[in-house]
This record gives C-alpha cells, sequence and structure tokens, in this order.
C-alpha cells in the first residue's frame, strides 16, 4: 500500500487565492484593507522563517503586514509594550506572538495580555476559554488546518478514533477540543512521550497526529494499516529537518501528510483566514 498524500501545499495554495477573493471583496466595501501583526523575539532560524513566510503570505492575498522584531534580550515590559501598541493600532486586524519565546520571558502574560478580538492565533486564554465551550473564536491554526486537510481530503472524521502525540498549547491541547465537538464527532485520546503503551495507542487509531517533536517516533509497526497520519513534529538536525513520523509509515499508512509540505503550509493559510474573518467580521460590525 502506498499512502495518499494529503497535500498541505496545494491545498493552502487553492485557500490563499480563496481568501485573495475574499478581501478584495472587502476593497470594494472602501474598507481599509485586513493587517496582520506579528511579534517576533530573537534570533531563533526556524521562528524567523516561520514569520517571513506569514508576510511573504499576507503580500500574496492582500493583507497588509506589521512586523515587530525584538532582540533576544528584551525585557517582558519591552514585549508587553508593543502588545499594547498592537491592540490600539486601528491598522491591526489581528496578530500573533510568535512563539516559543525566548526562557527569561513569560509566555502566558504576553499572550493574556493581547486583545482577544485580536488573537489571530486563538491562543489568547478567553479564546481557548471558548474553544472549550464550544463557542464562536478564532481557532488555533495548526488544529484548524489539520481539520481542514481532513475535510477536502474527505478523509473520515466523525467516528474516527484520533491519536494525538503531543500536549503542546500549539496543537495537542486544543486539537482534541476541535475534534470531539459535534460537528466532527471524533474520540480523541491525548499522548505524549510519557504515555505508556504508546504504539497500543497509536496503531488503535483512524486517525495519528504527531507533534511531540520527536524524530522518527511514530513507526510503521505502530500504526493500523489504511490509518491517515499528520506528521506535525520538526526538529533541525544536522541533516536537515526531521518528522515524527518515520518515513516507512508512508507504506502503511492510507494518508499522509509529511513533513515538509503536510501541516505546516495549512497552519500558515488558516492564520491568513482568521485574519480574514476578523475583518470581515470588522466590516460588518461598522
Ligand atoms: N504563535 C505561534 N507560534 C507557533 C505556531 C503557531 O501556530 N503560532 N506554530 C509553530 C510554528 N509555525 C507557525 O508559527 C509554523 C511551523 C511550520 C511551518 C511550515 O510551513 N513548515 C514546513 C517545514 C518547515 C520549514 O520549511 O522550515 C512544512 O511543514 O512544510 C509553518 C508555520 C510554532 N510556533
Amino acid at each position: 500500500m502506498t499512502a495518499q498524500l494529503l497535500d498541505g501545499k496545494a491545498t493552502a495554495a487553492d485557500i490563499r487565492r480563496e481568501l485573495a477573493e475574499r478581501v478584495a471583496k472587502l476593497a470594494v466595501g472602501g474598507g481599509r484593507p485586513p493587517g496582520l501583526g506579528t511579534v517576533l523575539v530573537g534570533d531563533d532560524p526556524g521562528s524567523r522563517a516561520y514569520v517571513a513566510g506569514k508576510h511573504r503570505d499576507c503580500a500574496q492575498v492582500g493583507i497588509a503586514s506589521i512586523r515587530r522584531d525584538l532582540p533576544a534580550d528584551a525585557t517582558q515590559r519591552q514585549v508587553e509594550d508593543v502588545v499594547d501598541e498592537l491592540n490600539a493600532d486601528p491598522a491591526c486586524t489581528g496578530y500573533i506572538v510568535q512563539l516559543p519565546l525566548p526562557a527569561h520571558l513569560d509566555a502566558n502574560a504576553v499572550l493574556a495580555r493581547m486583545d482577544p478580538a485580536k488573537d489571530a492565533d486563538g491562543l489568547h486564554p478567553v479564546n481557548l476559554g471558548r474553544l472549550v465551550l464550544g463557542t464562536e473564536a478564532p481557532l488555533p491554526c495548526t488544529p484548524r488546518g489539520i481539520v481542514e486537510l481532513l475535510r477536502r481530503y474527505e478523509v473520515p472524521i466523525a467516528g474516527a478514533r484520533v491519536c494525538v502525540v503531543g500536549r503542546g498549547i500549539t496543537v495537542g491541547r486544543p486539537i482534541g477540543l476541535l475534534l470531539t465537538r459535534r460537528s466532527e464527532n471524533a474520540t480523541v485520546t491525548l499522548c505524549h512521550t510519557g504515555t505508556k503503551g504508546l504504539a497500543w495507542h497509536v496503531r488503535e487509531a483512524d486517525i495519528v497526529v504527531a507533534a511531540a517533536g520527536s524524530p522518527g517516533l511514530i513507526t510503521k509497526d505502530m500504526l493500523r494499516p489504511g490509518a491517515a497520519v499528520l506528521d506535525v513534529g520538526i526538529t533541525r538536525t544536522e541533516h536537515g529537518l526531521v518528522g515524527d513520523i518515520h518515513p516507512e509509515a508512508a507504506q502503511v499508512a492510507g494518508w499522509i501528510a509529511p513533513m515538509p509540505g503536510g501541516v505546516g503550509p495549512m497552519t500558515r493559510a488558516m492564520l491568513l483566514a482568521n485574519v480574514v474573518e476578523a475583518a470581515e467580521r470588522n466590516a460588518t460590525a461598522v
């Protein structure tokens, strides 16, 4: 068996075209273009590349870019001042604080200081709370991207057993909340690197989301034949980027979202979607 590719790169390109049309419609209404802000602290090469990619995407769909880069030794006060500035800036429809922040900063305090209405990542505590309650909120980009990718490739979600490996705030914790909504109706098991009998949990699953940041953690012998497997792990090694899914998993899986080219591009596309939706809400509110 060779798995069908869940092509995040091509799907994200489709989504950007769809969003560009919606942005053009907003412009017909005469309002200012939507604007995405980013807050980047430090020199982490991965974070720099992701932020640069977000701004390239904005240019493609007609979203204005607001970029605030701070040095690695920025103080909590300096970061929060930038957050206050973006909260007050009418040109900024929504913004993100690129994670992880340097260890000396309190990331939760920074996220909590954001205006929840401008939280383009869905990571403000109020928006995570709304996700728990099932009320309307911007959704975290990677989980939203995973659901969108599965839907567009018609991978059955309702009734599926999903094994998520990884308990981080951007993927592992929120994705269970999304997939267990009535509209998705999946059953989710949240595992992590400390889970006993991880292979057993993975083998039970129809859909596996690997987001542990542990290179090659999920091997082909752990998978149920025909399962949909999505690689969210990215580890930078001297040999390049390595995902959490061992490449041989494609021999057993029914569908595979590889790294690179699977979930990562969808994360970026969903950020744009969150900003365009916020701009549409603002346009109807006036
Ligand atoms: N504030 C946030 N911080 C972080 C998030 C997030 O959603 N919000 N997610 C990740 C980083 N991230 C976006 O910010 C991100 C990660 C990976 C990709 C991507 O396209 N990856 C490529 C491969 C990697 C590469 O080429 O360097 C792929 O999978 O094809 C996009 C965005 C953590 N921080």
